[in-house]
């Protein structure tokens, strides 16, 4: 790296998993994997594992914002992602300090984490309609699953196909985000697909989908965690190179400088390759047998199988 460059940088602002499967743990594995200077705020802390979430605990909304303020002041922030949130008065403080500084915050990448793997749930009744209004129009990205995409619809009836899942992702593009990932973990067929959508001034939205084998194993929590911080670590990475994001791209930047943002190719590439790291960490993880008692829960991925420089 040339002297008194910086690192290609990316802030999670999620909840904490201590079975370091998702959440912020998920999020620092995957950055610190793909070669991203890894930062920070926590929104709320769970007491879960494998096998379930037994409790959550909400960092006051004001305190979580204040974290973001202190990052913000001090370090320029290629990507941010955006996780677990929980309560609805931290999905507000949020919004408010996220909105007031956008441009600061790089290519922004949310996560509308709703529920858990395990079915338990991850956001407080009432927060949905904060997290719709204020926090997706912000957003680069959002990259709900089937449920939570159906919620973000007012409870419509899931995508049960792909093309559902076409039809689906473009109407969340009426949300206000520049992007939708639509997640295709949860629909029953051979391979796992995922949609992106993407707005185009004046013109139809481009959609695009990409398949992937369906990896056989039980280790999946987390999954979502580590999808989108891959895309917000490439999106990181292109952005400092100015190259099209990849493992390829060399990710530094002049130091206390922001980052110029994507155009559409970029954010396509850092999207295709979020999801070809999120496919290998499953693969790699498949036979892990991390859990006292793996029948009773799910694993998580090997978020460190492919470490990138
Ligand atoms: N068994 C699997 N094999 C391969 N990819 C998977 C598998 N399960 C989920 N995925 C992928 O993991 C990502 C997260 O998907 P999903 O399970 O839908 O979201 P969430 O974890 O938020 O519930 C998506 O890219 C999805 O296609
Ligand atoms: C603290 C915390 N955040 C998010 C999740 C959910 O993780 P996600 O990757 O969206 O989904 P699962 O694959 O675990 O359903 C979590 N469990 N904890």
């Amino acid at each position: 790296m040339t002297a008194g460059a910086r690192p290609a940088t990316a802030l999670s602002i999620a909840g904490s998993d201590p079975s370091g499967g998702a959440g912020i743990q998920a999020d620092l594995k995957t950055f610190s994997a793909l070669g991203v200077y890894g930062m920070a705020c926590l929104s709320a802390l769970t007491s879960q594992n494998t096998v379930g979430v037994r409790g959550v605990l909400e960092v006051p909304g004001q305190f979580c914002a204040a974290q973001i303020e202190a990052v913000l002041d001090d370090v320029p922030v290629d990507a941010t992602k955006i996780g677990m949130l929980g309560g609805a008065a931290t999905v507000r403080a949020v919004a408010r300090v996220l909105a007031a500084r956008r441009p600061e915050l790089g290519t922004l990448v949310l996560d509308p984490v709703m529920v858990a793997t395990s079915g338990d749930a991850l956001l407080e009744d009432g927060a949905a309609r904060v997290l719709i209004d204020e926090l997706v129009p912000l957003a680069d990205v959002v990259t709900p699953n089937l449920p939570e995409a159906a919620a973000l619809l007012g409870g419509v009836e899931e995508a049960d196909d792909v093309a559902g899942m076409r039809q689906t992702a473009v109407e969340l593009l009426g949300l206000g985000p520049r992007a939708v990932l639509l997640k295709g973990g949860h629909l029953d067929r051979g391979e796992a697909v995922d949609v992106l959508a993407l707005s185009r001034d004046g013109a139809a939205p481009l959609v695009l989908e990409w398949a992937a084998p369906r990896v056989a194993t039980r280790n999946t929590h987390g999954t979502g965690c580590t999808l989108s911080s891959a895309v917000a670590a490439f999106a990181a990475r292109a952005r400092t190179a100015g190259a099209p994001a990849g493992a390829e791209s060399s990710g530094t930047a002049s130091p206390g400088l922001e980052s110029p943002g994507l155009d559409d190719a970029a954010l396509t590439a850092a999207v295709r390759s979020g999801k070809e790291f999120l496919t290998r960490a499953l693969s790699e993880g498949a036979a892990w047998r991390l859990s006292r008692t793996p029948e009773a829960g799910h694993g998580p991925v090997n978020h460190l199988a492919q470490t990138l420089r």
